[in-house]
């Protein structure tokens, strides 16, 4: 067989693993896509490729910024002419086609016709609030910083590059003068754009950390010393943005007793004034003081981890093993761990994400123990989802003596 032949075979395989109800089948199948079109390219091809991604982002943001992609998605998938999409929002009739012959390519919107097109299901998700939130974070956020990578590295190390631990000396403070927090606090179209895409993420249908993790057994059934009345806390969601996880979570669990609290930075909770989170409290807490909410039976971090480094991670943990009841408190963290070979384009993107934006990190499951190990917590559990490439939940308690 030929390595193109070869590389077919592997998408049929995963293909229909995936069509025969392996849900865990598709990061494969999208792994195995991948090499395939590298397969199918000569290698100029390939770095071409990844030298003109950003390009399509450009693209992207051209026709959010003009108004084209509403007005395509308000037309719900009937076709219209990029005449026609001039005469509606005022810009450029050859701007639009010039961009939209490399968004049908690559699948933002389809080409129905000469210059004609209509919205798909990537163009309505680009249309989003969370979909615009990500195109303007990355957009706006990501990509300073990463153009600003190399004169960083030199400033930092001469010939030495260091890989960024101190939050001082970041990519992110180089390239943007502050941390990315600072940053997007400053910058209220950014905040709002953050939090429209931290909210979004989750794949529609995806299972909740509730569900991946066995909450409605094992957060009620402790052993003793857990207070079973409604003002006992029940979940602190610490970092928990928008509030769209613990609201999710108080929704699907009405009736189990305790309250549900929502943490994060006071800009994030006075942007909530006007639409708080249903039947949840919200609480303006800066996780590097002492968690003042003691004996939760769950402390809750949702991609939270993932955006500091170890140092910076063991003084946020500190704060909550010193909050917890040994007896019965939970720490839940929903992050990525990754394997210890073959992580896929998504969590090694991630990973960067991570690393350029906030000297963060993805960690394996050797790097969660050891972290948490260097702090008095242990691993309890690890319950993975269905499609590898998203996040696990990890269950800590406080280590015994
Ligand atoms: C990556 S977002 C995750 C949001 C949410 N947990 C989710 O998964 O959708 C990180 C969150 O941490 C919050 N944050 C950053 N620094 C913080 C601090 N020092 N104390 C509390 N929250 C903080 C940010 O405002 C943001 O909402």
């Amino acid at each position: 067989m030929s390595p193109i032949t070869e590389a077919l075979a592997r998408v049929e395989k995963a293909a229909r693993a995936m069509e025969s109800g392996d849900q865990g089948a598709r990061t494969q199948l999208q792994k195995e896509i991948y090499r395939l079109q590298v397969a199918a390219e000569e290698p100029i091809e390939t770095c071409e490729r990844l030298r003109f991604a950003p390009l399509q982002l450009t693209c992207v943001r051209v026709i959010l910024e003009n108004g084209v992609l509403d007005a395509i998605c308000a037309k719900k998938g009937a076709p219209v002419t990029a005449a026609e999409l001039a005469k509606e929002t005022g810009a450029d009739e050859l701007l639009i086609q010039r961009c939209m012959q490399l968004l049908n390519p690559v699948g933002v919107c389809d080409e129905v016709g000469e210059g004609t097109y209509s919205a798909n299901a990537v163009a309505f998700e680009y249309a989003s609030q969370g979909g615009r939130g990500g195109i303007k974070h990355n957009g706006n956020v990501t990509l300073s910083i990463a153009n600003q990578i190399v004169p960083y590295m030199r400033s930092v190390g001469g010939t030495l590059y260091q890989f960024p631990q101190d939050g001082k000396k970041t990519p992110a403070v180089y390239a943007l003068g502050k941390n990315v927090w600072e940053y997007i606090m400053s910058v209220p179209e950014q905040k709002e754009a953050f939090d429209m895409l931290m909210t979004r993420r989750r794949l529609d249908g995806a299972t909740q950390w509730y569900n991946i993790f066995p909450a409605s057994e094992k957060l009620p059934g402790v052993e003793g010393g857990l207070r079973d009345d409604d003002h006992a806390p029940l979940v602190i969601d610490m970092g928990g943005g928008s509030g769209h996880d613990i609201a999710s979570f108080r929704a699907a669990f009405p009736s189990m007793t305790g309250k549900c609290i929502l943490q994060d930075l006071p800009a994030t909770i006075d942007r909530l004034a006007n639409s708080p989170p249903k039947n949840v409290e919200p609480m303006a807490h800066d996780f590097f003081t002492p968690q003042t909410v003691k004996g939760a039976r769950a402390y809750f971090l949702r991609n939270v981890m993932h955006n500091w480094s170890d140092v910076n991670c063991q003084k946020i943990l500190s704060h909550i093993r010193d909050a917890m009841d040994p007896r019965y408190s939970s720490l839940i963290i929903e992050d990525m761990v990754l394997a210890s070979a073959g992580t896929s384009v998504r969590q090694a993107s991630m990973d960067i994400l991570m690393m350029i934006e906030c000297a963060g990190i993805e960690r394996t499951e050797r790097h969660w123990r050891e972290l948490l190990d260097s702090v008095g917590l242990e691993i309890v559990g690890i319950w993975q989802p269905l499609s590898a490439n998203y996040e696990s939940v990890i269950e800590a308690r406080v280590k015994r003596a």
